[in-house]
C-alpha cells in the first residue's frame, strides 16, 4: 500500500522541530513560550547552534546579520532588470538562484562553510524581498540598516520609514511563528535537493519554488484575495456555504498533520485583532473571525499558519503577493538549518514508485501505429 502524498510516512530524522499530539517545538521549545518571549534572532541561533544564544552570543549573531544585509552589486542589476509585473515568488526564486553566483565556494558543502552561507541567506533574504518590492513599485530600495534586528530592518527596507513598535512586534511573531516546521514540503524539497550533495543555494531554490503553490506557503495570498473577494461581513457565510456545496477547498484552513488545530494560529489571530483595532479597517479581520467560525461548524476544519497571517500582513501594508515572499524571510531560516542537518548525516533520498502503468506492451514499429 502506498501512502498518497506521503501522509503519515516518517521519511527521516531531524532535531530541529517536532510536532507531537499537536504540540510544535523548535528544539523541545514549546512555540508559545518562543511566540511569546524571543526574538527571531534567537531563534536563529536555536535552529543553527542547538541552544538558545547567551547575551554575548545574540549581540555577536546580530552584528553578524546586521553585516550581512547588503546585496551583492550584481545582484540589484539582476533585480533592476526583472519586469515590473513579474510575480514576486518567481523573483525571489530567480534572485536566491543567482545569489549562488556570488559565494567563494559555490559547490563546498562542508559545515564551515555551509554555515557562513545559511547566516548570509537568512539576512539577505529579506533585503531581497523589500528591494524587489520597492522596485516593481516604480521606487528605489532602501538600504540596510545598521545595527536592527530582521523585522525591524525588513519593514523599514520595505516602506522606506521607520515601523512603530506594535509592526516590529507583529513582525517578529511572523519571523519566530514561521521559522520551521519539520518535514513540510518545502523544507523535504531543499532535504531532498540537499541529500544529492547539491549546493546550499540549490536546495534553498528548490524550497522557494515548493512554497509557492496555494496548497503550501502560496496559501495567505489566497486567503486574502478571498476576502477581498468576498468584500464584506456578510458575504462570508454564504462564500464558504457555496465554495463547500462545489467541493472546493477554503484557503487556509486543514492541514495534513494537524487535525485539531495549528498552534501558530491563535497567535496569528490576536496579532490580526491588535492590528485590526488601531486600522480603521476592523473588517478583515471579523470577517475572518467569520469564516473560521463557519469553517469549524460545517466542517470541522481549523485555520491553519497561513489564514490569519493574511490579514495580519495586509495590516502591517504587504500587498497579496508579496505574502508568500515574507513567509519565506522567515522560512529561510528552518530551510538552511535543514540543509545543515542533512548535510551533516547524509544518504541520498531516493524512494521507489509503485508503477501502476501498462506492463508486458510489445514494441510498434512507427509507421504501425495508429
Ligand atoms: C504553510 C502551509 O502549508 S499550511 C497549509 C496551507 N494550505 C492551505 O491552506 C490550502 C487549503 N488546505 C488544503 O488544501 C488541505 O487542508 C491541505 C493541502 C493543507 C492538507 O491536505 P491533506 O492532508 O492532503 O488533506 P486532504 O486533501 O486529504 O483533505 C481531507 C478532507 O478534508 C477536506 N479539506 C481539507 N482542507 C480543506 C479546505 N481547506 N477546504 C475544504 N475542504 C478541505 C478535503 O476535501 C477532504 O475531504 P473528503 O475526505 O471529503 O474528500
Ligand atoms: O507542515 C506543513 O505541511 C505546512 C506548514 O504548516 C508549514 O510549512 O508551516
Amino acid at each position: 500500500m502506498t501512502a498518497r502524498g506521503l501522509e503519515g510516512v516518517v521519511a527521516g530524522t531531524t532535531q530541529l522541530s517536532s510536532i507531537i499530539d499537536g504540540v510544535l517545538t523548535y528544539r523541545g521549545i514549546n512555540i508559545d513560550d518562543l511566540a511569546e518571549h524571543a526574538s527571531y534572532e534567537e531563534v536563529v541561533h536555536l535552529l543553527f547552534f542547538g541552544r538558545l544564544p547567551t547575551r554575548a552570543e545574540l549581540d555577536d549573531l546580530r552584528r553578524q546579520l546586521s553585516a550581512l544585509r547588503p546585496l551583492p552589486e550584481g545582484l540589484m542589476t539582476l533585480l533592476r532588470t526583472v519586469p515590473r509585473d513579474a510575480v514576486p515568488m518567481d523573483t525571489l526564486r530567480t534572485a536566491v538562484s543567482a545569489l549562488g553566483f556570488y559565494e567563494e565556494h559555490p559547490n563546498d558543502t562542508s559545515r564551515e562553510v555551509s554555515v557562513e552561507k545559511a547566516l548570509r541567506l537568512v539576512a539577505q533574504v529579506p533585503t531581497i524581498v523589500a528591494a524587489l518590492e520597492r522596485l516593481r513599485r516604480g521606487q528605489e530600495p532602501v538600504p540596510p540598516p545598521e545595527g536592527t534586528d530582521t523585522a525591524h530592518a525588513f519593514l523599514l527596507m520595505l516602506k522606506g520609514t521607520a515601523p512603530d513598535e506594535v509592526e516590529v512586534d507583529a513582525m517578529n511573531k511572523i519571523l519566530v511563528l514561521h521559522a520551521d516546521h519539520e518535514f513540510n514540503a518545502s523544507t523535504f524539497a531543499a532535504r531532498v535537493t540537499a541529500a544529492t550533495l547539491a549546493d546550499m543555494h540549490a536546495a534553498v531554490t528548490a524550497a522557494v519554488a515548493a512554497l509557492k503553490g496555494p496548497l503550501h506557503g502560496g496559501a495567505n495570498a489566497a486567503v486574502m484575495a478571498a476576502l477581498q473577494e468576498i468584500g464584506d461581513l456578510d458575504g462570508v457565510e454564504p462564500y464558504v456555504l457555496e465554495k463547500l456545496a462545489r467541493k472546493e477547498r477554503i484557503m487556509g484552513f486543514g492541514h495534513r498533520v494537524y487535525k485539531q488545530g495549528d498552534p501558530r494560529a491563535k497567535w496569528l489571530r490576536e496579532m490580526s485583532r491588535r492590528l485590526a483595532e488601531r486600522s480603521g479597517e476592523p473588517k478583515w479581520y471579523e470577517m475572518s473571525v467569520r469564516m473560521d467560525e463557519v469553517m469549524q461548524r460545517e466542517k470541522g476544519l481549523f485555520p491553519n499558519v497561513d489564514f490569519y497571517a493574511a490579514t495580519v500582513y495586509h495590516y502591517l501594508g504587504i500587498p497579496k503577493d508579496l505574502m508568500t515572499p515574507v513567509f519565506a524571510t522567515s522560512r529561510i531560516s528552518g530551510w538552511t538549518a535543514h540543509i545543515l542537518e542533512q548535510y551533516g548525516d547524509n544518504r541520498l533520498i531516493r524512494p521507489r514508485a509503485d508503477y501502476t502503468g501498462p506492463t508486458s506492451q510489445a514494441w510498434v514499429p512507427i509507421d504501425q501505429r495508429g
